[in-house]
């Protein structure tokens, strides 16, 4: 192994994989595959990405193979819940975003974890599961499976199951609803928990910013208009996450302002028509591309 360069584990293929080249390309990495295709090596840096099944990628962490990993944060917690350490999670990356939900054929009335005492319950977590039914003070049973869980309920191979949702349409096809959820995902930067050599440490440090900055811009928008100086405190209630605007005179209009803000959250046709409403007009929603 290379240790004079920074090496990045990502998910080889699957649901994080495509969303994970796509941020380290947004951040200015030029990348080259390898002839194998497991990994790519980055042209104007040194970092290496490794492709691993996304299972591996928090022991290739934790035991220093790799210095930084992308990985759902469901992965990263059902190995914490099992009581093994030496990963920190840097920052959420804003993709791959789903639950892990506890659910039961439709139509289960559900009153709370209480329901599921003495049940069976399938799932690929089962160490997040456990921790979930110990927080709550249920005991139920366990079973361990390394995929498709949505059929044990059919099969009778346990009442509950556990697994991942996103859109739901997985588990409304198997006949099922959401009873409870677990946990909140989405892919996730972690570290190993020791400190990297400084020249590395460098390069990590500036990728880990860049990615701040890509991940920041996603959502954001720059917000420009003119308004009457009165609607002034309106118009900062009404922009989602913009901070202190910047206000400037308009040149000839006397008792009018160019608003200038950079939101940090959607910006929906409803707050347009809000701003409207107490008196902007000329109103443009720019799309960012990088923030630092
Ligand atoms: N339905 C979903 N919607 C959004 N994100 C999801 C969904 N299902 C899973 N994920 C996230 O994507 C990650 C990878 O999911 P995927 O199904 O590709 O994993 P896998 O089958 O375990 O892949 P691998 O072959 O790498 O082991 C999950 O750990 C989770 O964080
Ligand atoms: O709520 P939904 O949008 O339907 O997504 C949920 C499904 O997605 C995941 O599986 P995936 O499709 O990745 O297949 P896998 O079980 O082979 O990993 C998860 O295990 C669910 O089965
Ligand atoms: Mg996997």
């Amino acid at each position: 192994m290379d240790t004079q360069r920074l090496h990045i584990a990502i998910q080889k293929s699957g649901r994080l994989a495509e969303r994970s080249l796509e941020l380290i390309r947004a951040a200015g990495y030029r990348l080259n595959k390898s002839a194998g295709e497991l990994s790519y090596s980055v042209e104007n840096a040194p970092i290496d990405l490794w492709c691993v099944r996304d299972d591996d990628i928090p022991t290739f962490v934790a035991d220093g193979v790799a210095d930084l990993g992308i990985v759902g944060r469901n992965v990263l917690a059902e190995r914490e819940s099992a009581g093994r350490d030496g990963l920190a999670e840097v920052m959420p990356l804003g993709f791959g975003r789903c639950k892990l939900c506890i659910a039961a054929p439709e139509g289960f009335s559900y009153d709370g974890p209480g329901a599921l005492r003495g049940a069976r319950i399938a799932t690929t977590y089962p160490n997040l599961l456990s921790r979930f039914l110990k927080e709550q003070g249920v005991e139920a049973e366990i079973v361990t499976m390394r995929g498709a869980v949505e059929v044990a309920p059919r099969l009778k191979l346990a009442d509950f199951i556990c697994d991942l949702v996103s859109t739901g349409a997985t588990l409304e096809s198997n006949g099922l609803a959401v009873l409870d959820t677990i946990l909140q995902s989405e892919a996730v930067l972690v570290r190993n928990a020791r400190t990297l050599a400084s020249d590395l440490a460098h390069v990590a440090d500036s990728m880990i910013a860049r990615f701040r900055g890509v991940v920041a811009s996603q959502d954001a928008k720059y917000v420009m208009m003119n308004a009457p100086s009165a609607a002034l405190p309106r118009i900062s209630e009404i922009l989602p996450g913009a901070g202190a605007p910047t206000v400037m005179p308009l040149a000839g209009r006397e008792g009018w302002v160019a608003v200038h803000a950079v939101c940090q959250e959607s910006v929906f046709w409803e707050t347009l028509e809000a701003l409207k409403a107490v008196g902007a007009t000329a109103i443009l929603v720019l799309s960012i591309e990088k923030m630092m």
